[in-house]
């Protein structure tokens, strides 16, 4: 070929590239489209959206772009709406819910919206069958009705958060999420002491669906490259598989303890004992994983806001006075209950004003569409994103006037738009647009509620939260940094260093002696319990078998739909072998 011709060809094919460069981009940037950044065809804004603190870019945008509530972007051919004003994510995620209450696909976990029968994981799965069964399932656990048994659960973790942090305040940090973890482990299984395991595993997962986690929810590709070369889905391989095991042999082993009439009262003895026959759970398996799922839900989401917390109060000590001064009247002298809660009005505008202040799911989660729709005139395409940048919505100034800053008085005075009476009843953090719209709303509202105002309650009664002294800087404080955190779905503060200063002595010696009491009823009870049950006082529950004739500890797993297998599920043979059957 002539040198010429070549030289024709490679013109042409570059003026080609340039013109359906050009057309993509006038497609992405369409003038009559919603608004939005300038998108670059096949990359979006992936080059400009930081990975950290990604929900301060979108609210960058949102307060350029996002004057009619919400705006588009792209991500590497995902596209994205991001919804910045309440009224619209009304109408997008509650009234139109039909149409927009499926979940995108994470792509460093298997399988996560469960569509090849996974059944794994409730807030990430699509809106099919696996999800309505067990939100059902889920939503009855955690209901207002069942709350009267978990308080007993709340009210001794706290007192035994306040003896750790009396005795070894500088591990705070740990203690408190091991608070929340502990309260979700004896709900579900009867067993406070897995509460550090539950944790781990709960950071793994949280870690895996996160944006800022592997690298392969970015630039999704990787993830297909042939195993031998994938350390990403090697990694997650491994997580899933013990994840899962480990619920497994959590729900196994409550199911033999039942059988001996061994097991008191939780979430699995409870679904043992009724749901497994009048629920459409399918089987161990997905009966183990929405189990497993529930308690593992309930530690990072209450353990933010409760981080959050001593920096609110540490930043403002008139407030921490005030709650404290509540509560002494209130109570006088005790522990506050959730008894309490109608009249500890400034407690709960705290806890609430942190929220606000601090949300700990600041982008929000996202919804997808699941079919074409048209909205105030734009096109929104089936499998778009919706956003609801939580940030952006508790950072309105017109609902929340100097929304930088605490103000719990705008939940307590009138004149404030929040306000709203009677004080006996609001605030309540229930219904706030963290806990997310319409058919995919947060189930934890209430336990997240009554957990916080026990928790928080505890520690103003317990103690002056303080910025601690730094010893190597007379005269200093060590700093506590407002705004450092991680950057996963659900945040939570850097560490820091603070001091915990009982109230006064008395105090410190109540509490400890209050802990000291709870333990030992604790260990009375459940020895009792054990005495009875080995002596057959207690009236054996009848178990329901996996199978006729097969024993308790055997694991039942329904066939997966799928061909996809082995990526999905994990093969019953290798959970048996792994919780030791
Ligand atoms: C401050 C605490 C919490 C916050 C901010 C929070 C926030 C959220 C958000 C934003 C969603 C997604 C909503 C949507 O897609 O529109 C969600 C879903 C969910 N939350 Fe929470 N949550 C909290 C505590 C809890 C607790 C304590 C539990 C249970 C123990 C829980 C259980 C769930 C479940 C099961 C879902 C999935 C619902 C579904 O996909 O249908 N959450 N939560």
């Amino acid at each position: 070929m002539q040198l010429l011709t070549v030289l024709v060809l490679c013109f042409a094919l570059v003026g080609v590239a340039i013109l359906h460069f050009l057309k993509v981009f006038r497609e992405m940037n369409d003038p009559n489209g919603l608004p939005g950044p300038t998108q670059i065809p096949y990359i979006g804004r992936v080059h400009d959206l930081p990975i950290d603190f990604m929900w301060l870019k979108f609210k960058e945008w949102a307060d350029k772009y996002g004057s009619m509530g919400l705006y588009r972007t792209e991500m590497l051919g995902a596209k994205f709406i991001i919804i910045t004003d309440e009224k619209v994510a009304e109408d997008l995620l509650i009234k139109r819910a039909k149409l927009n209450s499926d979940r995108p696909m994470i792509r460093s976990l298997f399988d996560s919206k469960s569509t090849h029968g996974s059944m794994e994981y409730l807030p990430l799965m699509g809106r099919n069958q696996y999800w309505s069964r067990q939100r059902r399932l889920t939503h009855a656990y955690i209901t207002d009705a069942s709350n009267a048994q978990y308080h007993g659960v709340m009210y001794f973790e706290s007192k035994r958060w306040l003896a750790r942090l009396i005795e070894n305040p500088d591990n705070f940090q740990a203690s408190l999420e091991d608070m929340a973890s502990k309260v979700m482990c004896q709900l579900t299984w009867d067993d406070p002491s897995l509460s550090e395991y539950c944790t781990k595993s709960a950071w793994g997962l949280l870690t895996q669906m996160s944006p800022a986690g592997p690298i392969t929810n970015v630039l999704t590709p990787l993830w297909h490259l042939p195993w031998i070369l994938n350390p990403w889905k090697r990694a997650e391989r491994k997580r899933h598989d013990e994840q899962q095991a480990w619920w497994m042999a959590r729900f196994l082993g409550v199911r033999e303890k039942m059988g001996r009439g061994e097991m008191r009262s939780c979430w699995t003895r409870q679904f043992l004992e009724k749901n497994s026959v009048k629920s459409s759970i399918s089987g161990d398996y997905e009966a183990s994983s929405v189990i497993g799922m529930l308690a593992l839900v309930g530690i990072f989401t209450v353990a933010g806001p409760l981080s959050y917390w001593l920096v609110s109060m540490i930043y403002h000590p008139e407030w921490q006075a005030a709650v404290q001064r509540e509560i002494d009247e209130v109570c006088e002298g005790r522990l506050p209950t959730l008894a309490d809660s109608p009249r500890l009005p400034i407690l709960r505008a705290c806890i609430k004003e942190t929220m606000r202040w601090k949300p700990n799911v600041p982008t929000g989660v996202a919804h997808e569409t699941e079919a074409d729709d048209v909205y105030n005139g734009y096109f929104i395409p089936k499998g778009t994103r919706l956003l609801p940048l939580d940030w952006a919505f508790l950072r309105n100034p017109n609902k929340y006037p100097d929304p930088e800053n605490f103000h719990p008085e705008r939940w307590l005075e009138p004149g404030w738009p929040t306000y709203q009476e009677p004080l006996t009843q609001f605030p309540t953090i229930k219904g706030m647009s963290s806990f997310g719209w319409g058919h995919r709303q947060c189930l934890g509202m209430s336990l997240t509620q009554d957990e916080l105002l026990v928790a928080c309650g505890s520690l103003a009664w317990c103690f002056n939260l303080k910025p601690k002294r730094d010893p190597a800087n007379p005269g200093h404080d060590f700093p506590v940094p407002l705004d450092k955190s991680n950057s996963l779905l659900i945040i939570k503060p850097d560490p820091f260093q603070m001091a915990f200063e009982p109230r006064s002595e008395a105090r410190k010696q109540e509490a400890l002696r209050l802990w000291r009491e709870a333990e030992a009823d604790d260990e009375t009870k459940r020895a009792e319990f054990l005495t009875a049950a080995r002596s057959g006082n207690v009236p054996k529950v009848e178990v329901k078998r996996p199978g006729p004739g097969v024993p308790l500890g055997v694991l039942t797993v329904p066939a997966v739909s799928n061909a996809k297998k082995q990526d999905v599920c994990i093969q019953v043979s290798r959970v048996n072998s792994m919780v030791g059957l």
